[in-house]
């Protein structure tokens, strides 16, 4: 299989079984920062649309403080890299849910990819088990994301989670108007979404960033904020919040669900030890077991048996050959059933 050229058309699949520019402008989108191991999570995610058989390539917006061994490994499972400027919320003295959720802020830079005319943005902590592409037929004009959940403890600073109020089950406690004023709008969680990039959106971003206060979920309330007319509601088996199994149980079928964010606390994979809270399900652990179970399958590889191609493409890159990605990972004794 020909390496990806260093800058390539972005449309080269990462399946590589379709011929480049003869697809729709399409992609899905993650977004990587610093220097620590979300890289594995990106690596995992390209895998894992290969496996799922997508036809559109996986492009990572990045900052620039991400190392270069990191991003050789990317590369060389086909992904495409797009530097981005980071981009700052107005001075505040917010206590975001997670301190580092400032970053995150620069994920809107992606609005700017307009050599793509659709987007489906992944954070690198979800992975796709099944083929999900048909998402990118929904009409244009709307923002399509899985709704929330408000019932984790990072929401404890919520109103929501102060009365106990969950949009997942809105009979089981209602929202008192009378206190608290008009029911919230339903409210997404910003790890995938679907959307166009677009020059005049991006404008508009920008400028509302530059006026809206921040607040506990950075940039997914204020996207909840800016998208909220155009909002469209999709299926959770698109984006699995683990927290929905001890939550919510009864608003998700495992066996159905396409995409898992795992975004609980200590459910990264990478980093899973099984020790936090809730985190010695079994279902959870069949869900860390199937997403190791991909990072560690070398016939996923985007140069999969040809590592003299990936010295090629590299030094054509005239960077270093990366160091070779430490397999291994967390095996459980208990057997993972299919999800
Ligand atoms: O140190 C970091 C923290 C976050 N991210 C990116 O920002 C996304 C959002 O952060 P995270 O998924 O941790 O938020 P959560 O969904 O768990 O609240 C991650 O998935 C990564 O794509 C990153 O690249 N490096
Ligand atoms: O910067 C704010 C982040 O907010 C979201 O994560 C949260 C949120 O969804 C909560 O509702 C969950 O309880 C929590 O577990 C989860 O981490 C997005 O997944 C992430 O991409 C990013 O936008
Ligand atoms: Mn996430």
């Amino acid at each position: 299989m020909a390496p990806p050229a260093a800058t390539n058309t972005g449309n080269t699949p990462t399946s590589g079984h379709v011929k480049a520019n003869t697809m729709p402008r399409r992609a899905y989108i993650t977004f990587l920062a610093g220097d620590g191991d979300y890289w594995k999570g990106v690596v995992a995610l390209a895998k894992g649309l290969r496996k799922a058989k997508s036809v559109y390539p996986l492009v990572v917006a990045m900052l620039p403080d991400v190392p270069m061994d990191h991003r050789h490994k990317l590369l060389s499972q086909g992904c495409i890299i797009r530097e981005i400027e980071p981009l700052f919320p107005p001075e505040n003295h917010t206590q975001f849910a997670m301190a580092y959720y400032v970053i995150n802020y620069s994920k809107l830079r992606i609005w700017e990819f307009v050599e793509y005319s659709k987007m489906i943005y992944l954070d690198g902590d979800i992975q796709v088990f099944d083929n999900i592409d048909h998402l990118f037929d929904l009409p244009d004009g709307h923002f399509y994301a899985v709704m929330d959940c408000f019932c984790e403890r990072n929401w404890r600073n919520s109103p929501q989670y102060q009365i106990g109020y969950c949009q997942q089950t809105p009979d089981k406690v209602h929202w008192p108007e009378e206190q608290l004023g008009p029911k919230p709008p339903l409210y997404f969680n910003a790890g995938m979404f679907v959307s166009e990039p677009n020059l005049s959106t991006y404008h508009d971003l920008l400028e509302s960033v530059k006026s809206t206060p921040p607040t506990l979920f950075a940039e997914q309330d204020f996207l909840n904020i800016f998208f909220r007319d155009i909002y469209k509601p999709i299926p959770n088996v698109y984006n699995l919040i683990l927290a929905m199994l001890w939550r919510h149980p009864e608003n998700v079928e495992l066996d159905k669900i396409k995409v898992v964010h795992y975004c609980a606390d200590g459910s990264k994979p990478w980093r899973y030890t099984g020790e936090d809270v809730n985190m010695d399900r079994e279902d959870i652990k069949m869900l860390v077991n199937k997403w190791w179970d991909i990072y560690n399958d070398e016939s996923l590889d985007y140069f999969h048996g040809d590592s003299k191609a990936t010295t090629t493409h590299l030094m054509a890159a005239d960077k270093p050959t990366p160091a070779v990605t430490k397999r291994g990972g967390p095996l459980f004794v208990s057997a993972p059933s299919a999800a």
